[in-house]
């Protein structure tokens, strides 16, 4: 997909095509529609990443706040998008054993209990053994340092979002 196809496309298509790049925050995609035109794609995942940068905390908690769980419920009940099914699957999250699931259950429960939001990783850079690995680890990071690296991870999985948007399209040329 060229950046000439991306400055063309009505505010519906937009939505539909980069509502997801943040997952389940279709709203982020909704606001940078209107600063089109991007000069290429680095400058409209710069647009997507200021919208968060320059949201209040409260923002961008909502932000983690609707990632799913890395091997939660949503995953046993199928009800994730898309993009997330394929960087769990990826991790090879789906196949964990019922010790490993509850153990990372466990872990989950206390990292919300702690910061107030989900812990979110970029899957797709990590295997299970390090995702139990970071989510330990996280765990003893300060709140405010947190929020920081949660984000960081918000905009790497954005990032390999676009990318894998726009190499299908390439692919299709
Ligand atoms: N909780 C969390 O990190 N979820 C996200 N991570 C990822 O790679 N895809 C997701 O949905």
């Amino acid at each position: 997909m060229d950046i000439e196809k991306v400055n063309s496309m009505d505010f519906g298509e937009f939505v539909d095509v980069f509502g997801n790049v943040i997952e389940r925050c279709p709203l982020i995609a909704a606001a940078v529609w209107s600063q089109r035109p991007f000069s290429d794609l680095e400058d409209l995942e710069k647009h997507l990443f200021a919208f968060i940068d320059a949201l209040p905390q409260s923002g961008q908690e909502g932000i983690l706040r609707c990632h799913p769980d890395l091997a939660g419920r949503e995953l046993q009940r199928g009800t994730l998008s898309a993009e997330s099914q394929r960087e769990q699957r990826g991790a090879g999250l789906t196949s964990l054993d019922a010790d490993e699931r509850l153990r990372l259950a466990e872990f989950n429960a206390q990292y919300r209990a702690r910061f107030g939001f989900p812990f979110v990783l970029a899957a797709r850079l990590s295997d299970r053994a390090a995702v139990q690995r970071e989510l330990a680890a996280r765990l003893d990071c300060p709140p405010a340092q947190e929020l920081r690296t949660a984000l960081g991870e918000v905009k790497k999985i954005g990032h390999l979002r676009l990318a894998d948007l726009l190499g299908a399209d390439q692919a299709r040329a």
